[in-house]
């Protein structure tokens, strides 16, 4: 690997006397995508909580582009460039797709949020907004409000406000999770397609097992919070210990 764009190491984050990620030494490049799995409570989102900043590491580093970033605040690795798929919770429901879009936007390009105003002067950040949004198949409901959206569109929107972050690292969390067969491939393609255009490094909490297959090029196993396995998909898979203590039967048939 040249470079990684991230790194953890000996990432440890410990609640009273449990330790939920335990010592995680882990490099991501770019254009790579890594699946990250692991049974219930083997401490994925804890591990992307610590990447993000919204849990502070009990010990360990993590560094974005070979910054460390460890005490930095969420919104600050934002800014740096660390991506992670928006909550809803951090969206304003009351306005429009594409106003939420262009926030972000803005927020990136550093002018301010003082919405109404930027909006006419600045129109390449409406443009920003409208291609996020057509990358995600929402052009649309552009003009709808956020609280209107069905679940999967609400899901599709939070990868929008990512693309338009334009970040070096993407972090997504079952971001197909609640969608219909149909919307589910829209989203699918379009990671494939970021992974594809080589720039960034790309994390992905998934227990959908035929997502990782078509998407990754790396599975990282995590268990009891530690790095248990870490290797090409196949080999991982493959591996006794993954498939008995880890997965169980769900990978089976991989
Ligand atoms: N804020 C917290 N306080 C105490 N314990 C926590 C906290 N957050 C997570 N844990 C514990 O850390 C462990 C790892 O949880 P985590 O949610 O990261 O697992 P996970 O692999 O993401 O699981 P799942 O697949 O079910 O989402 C669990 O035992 C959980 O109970």
């Amino acid at each position: 690997m040249t470079d990684p764009v991230l790194e953890t190491k000996g990432l440890t984050i410990r609640f009273g006397g449990h330790v939920a990620v335990d010592h995680v030494s882990c490099a991501f490049g770019a254009g790579e995508l890594t699946a990250i799995v692991g049974p219930n409570g083997a401490g994925k989102t804890t591990y992307f909580n610590l990447i993000s900043g919204q849990l502070p590491a009990t010990e360990g580093q993590v560094l974005l582009e070979g910054r460390d970033v460890t005490r930095a605040s969420a919104s600050t690795r934002t800014h740096l460039g660390l991506g992670r798929a928006f909550q809803l919770t951090n969206l304003f429901p009351s306005l429009t797709v594409r106003e939420n879009v262009r926030l972000v936007a803005q927020s990136k390009a550093r002018k301010g949020f003082d919405m109404f105003s930027m909006a006419s002067r600045h129109p390449e950040l409406i443009e920003a907004a409208d291609h996020a949004l057509e990358r995600v198949r929402l052009t649309r409901l552009a003009d709808q409000t956020v609280s209107a959206l069905s679940h999967g569109d609400q899901r599709k929107l939070e990868v929008a406000l990512l693309i338009a972050l334009q970040p070096r690292v993407y972090m997504f969390d079952e971001p197909t999770a609640g969608m219909s067969m149909d919307e589910a491939p829209v989203v699918l393609d379009l990671i494939a397609e970021l992974k594809a255009e080589g720039g960034h490094a790309i994390l992905l909490v998934e227990h959908k097992m035929d997502v990782i297959r078509t998407l990754a090029d790396r599975i990282i196993v995590l268990h009891n919070g530690a790095l248990a396995a870490d290797g090409e998909p196949a080999e991982v898979m493959a591996s006794a210990v993954v498939q008995e203590a880890y997965l169980g039967k769900e990978i089976a048939d991989v």
